[in-house]
Order: structure tokens, then C-alpha cells, then sequence
């Protein structure tokens, strides 16, 4: 069965409107968003989603990544603050949200992280490595009540749900992102040409992106804005369309600008506050 048959396409009048700031806002009421990720050689990954939050509307971003990438990514991001690994969580601001995974490695502070996030009952996004270590560990290491978004491209999605390679998963997309939210539960999206979303009620597809963003970095822009939306108490199922669409649409604006073999990652996230901005000037 086709998935474009069994599930509806997004549509522009569906997606949720980020809610307008009053003349006396503060920093504070668009949440605290930390990003966990930047392993050796992957600081960039998680500098590209650090930036996406705060490019989406976050208050305050914090980057936690190894001691080793601090230094020429606190460079890069001077907006964000930046926390070595280790890092405990165990006294955070009540409107944190957490993203874990761009570069994060599957190293042992990973994993020391990773079990704590479990146990945390602050909204979270699932990405990458993050993804890898619970398919390593089972839907166990979710122990907690909490809002979780879960971002897997098809390779991710196999191990998640114990298969060889993303050929199967790829072969039946719909029934693959059903088995992962009844085992994991959460709100998912399988990534790809026409990204496959589940969150409450019916699945959908995301009509817009394209082949350009098949491009080292494009998912850890979609996990910072997914982020960034959470964190202005945008409710899950709501960021879950908002933020793949304004990644799709960032794409395509893109790629329209520089071509598909020329979009960089980088080129995504500079396009996400214009198509916010179109976006704002569609809700009539
Ligand atoms: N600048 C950076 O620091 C970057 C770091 N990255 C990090 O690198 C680590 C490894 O992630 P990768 O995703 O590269 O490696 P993975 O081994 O997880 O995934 C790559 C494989 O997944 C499958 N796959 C992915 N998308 C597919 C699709 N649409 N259709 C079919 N199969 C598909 C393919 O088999 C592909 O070879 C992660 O921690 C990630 O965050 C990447 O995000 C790239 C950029
Ligand atoms: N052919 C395509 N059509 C539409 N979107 C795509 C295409 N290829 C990649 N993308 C999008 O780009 C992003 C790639 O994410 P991911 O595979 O995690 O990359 P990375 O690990 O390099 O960040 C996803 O959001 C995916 O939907």
C-alpha cells in the first residue's frame, strides 16, 4: 500500500500559530532549552540544532557537549550558554525542555545521560545517537511520564524496532511508524521524502521538502526547532506538524534560492525566520 493513500497530507491550514508576544515579554516565558550532543568531531551538530531552537522563538538555549568542541562552538553560537559532559540534570528550571542526541555519540557519558533524561519528566526530543542508545536499551529506559518527540530517519527506525536496515522499514513506512509509537509510545516522526508524522489521532505526511536536504546536519535543525516550538508551550502534537513543516518549507525555500546539490544544513536554518514570518502573515 502506498502510505500517501492510507495517510492525509499536511496542509498549511492545519499548522498551529506561534501565539503573538505581548509588548512586556521576557526571556523567560519561552522556555530553557537544552540540547545534549557534540561528541568529538560532531560539535557541529549540535551547534545547528542549538541555533535551531533559538532561530524558532526559544528564551534561553543552553548546548551541552563534550569539554573537548566547547571553545570554537561557543564561538560559532554566542547567544546559547555552553555545559561541559558530564552534565546532571537534576536541578533544572521548571520550563526546561530537553533535546538529545545531534552528534551525541554512543559513548559511556551518553549513556549516563540518557538515563537520567528517562527518569526526567520534562518535555524531550529523541534524535540520533539518542535514538541508537535506546534501541539498544528498549522502551525500559523510559521510565518517566513525559512529553516525548522521537525523530528517526529509517536507519534509526530499524534499530528501534530491531530490524536489519532501513529497507524494511522503508517497504512499509506506515506500519513501521505505528510499531514504533506502540512500543516507545510518544510522538514520532520517520523522516525522509514525504516524512511519515504520528502523533494523536491520524497519521499524516508532510508534502513539502525535497532531495537537497539529504544533507549532513538537515535532521539536527529539525530537532533544535522541535525544541524551540515545545518550549514556547506549543502542546506536542501541535509542534510535531509545526516543526516538521517549517523544516520542510525552510527546505524548499532553500533549495528554490541555491539549488538542491548546493543546500547546506546551515541554509535550512537561515531560511526557517522567513518562512515563520509567511507563515504568521497566512493567519488571517
Ligand atoms: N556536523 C555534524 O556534526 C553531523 C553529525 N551527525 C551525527 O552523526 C551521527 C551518525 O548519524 P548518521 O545519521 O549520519 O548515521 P546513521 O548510521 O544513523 O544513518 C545513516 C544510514 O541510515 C539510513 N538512512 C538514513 N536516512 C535514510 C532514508 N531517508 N532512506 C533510507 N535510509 C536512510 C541509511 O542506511 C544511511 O546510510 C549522529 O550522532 C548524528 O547526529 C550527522 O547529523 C551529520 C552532521
Ligand atoms: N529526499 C528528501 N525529501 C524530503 N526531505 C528529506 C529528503 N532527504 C532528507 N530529508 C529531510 O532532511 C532531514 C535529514 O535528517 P537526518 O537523516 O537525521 O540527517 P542528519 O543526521 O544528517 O542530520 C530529515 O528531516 C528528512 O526528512
Amino acid at each position: 500500500m502506498n502510505m500517501d493513500d492510507a495517510c492525509a497530507a499536511l496542509t498549511l491550514e492545519q499548522l498551529p500559530v506561534l501565539p503573538r508576544r505581548s509588548p512586556d515579554a521576557h526571556k523567560g516565558q519561552f522556555g530553557h532549552v537544552f540540547v545534549l550532543g557534540g561528541a568529538p568531531g560532531m560539535g557541529g551538530a549540535l551547534a545547528l540544532a542549538a541555533a535551531a531552537a533559538y532561530r524558532t522563538g526559544a528564551g534561553l538555549v543552553t548546548a551541552v557537549g563534550h569539554p573537548a568542541a566547547m571553545p570554537y562552538l561557543a564561538a560559532e553560537l554566542p547567544e546559547a550558554t555552553w555545559w561541559d559532559w558530564p552534565a546532571s540534570f537534576a536541578a533544572l528550571p521548571e520550563n526546561a525542555v530537553l533535546a538529545a542526541g545531534p552528534g551525541l555519540g554512543q559513548g559511556l557519558a551518553a549513556h549516563d545521560m540518557l538515563r537520567e533524561l528517562g527518569q526526567l519528566t520534562y518535555p524531550q526530543v529523541w534524535d540520533a545517537d539518542a535514538l541508537n542508545i535506546l534501541a539498544r536499551f528498549g522502551p525500559s529506559l523510559l521510565r518517566s511520564e513525559a512529553v516525548r518527540l522521537f525523530t528517526p530517519h529509517p536507519g534509526e527506525a530499524a534499530r528501534l524496532l530491531g530490524l536489519d536496515n532501513s529497507a524494511a522499514i522503508q517497504a512499509g513506512r506506515l506500519s513501521a511508524i505505528q510499531a514504533l509509537q506502540s512500543r516507545y509510545g510518544g510522538y514520532w516522526v520517520l523522516k525522509g521524502h514525504h516524512s511519515l508524522l504520528r502523533g494523536e489521532g491520524d497519521c499524516c505526511y508532510c508534502p513539502w521538502g525535497n532531495p537537497g536536504m539529504a544533507t549532513g546536519g538537515s535532521g539536527d535543525v529539525l530537532t533544535g526547532l522541535l525544541a524551540g516550538l515545545l518550549a514556547q508551550g506549543l502542546p506536542p502534537h501541535e509542534a510535531l506538524l509545526l516543526g516538521v513543516a517549517v523544516h520542510a518549507l525552510a527546505g524548499d525555500r532553500a533549495a528554490r534560492q541555491l539549488g538542491p546539490e548546493s543546500l547546506l544544513a546551515g541554509d535550512i536554518l537561515n531560511a526557517v525566520p522567513y518562512v515563520l514570518q509567511e507563515l504568521k502573515s497566512l493567519d488571517v
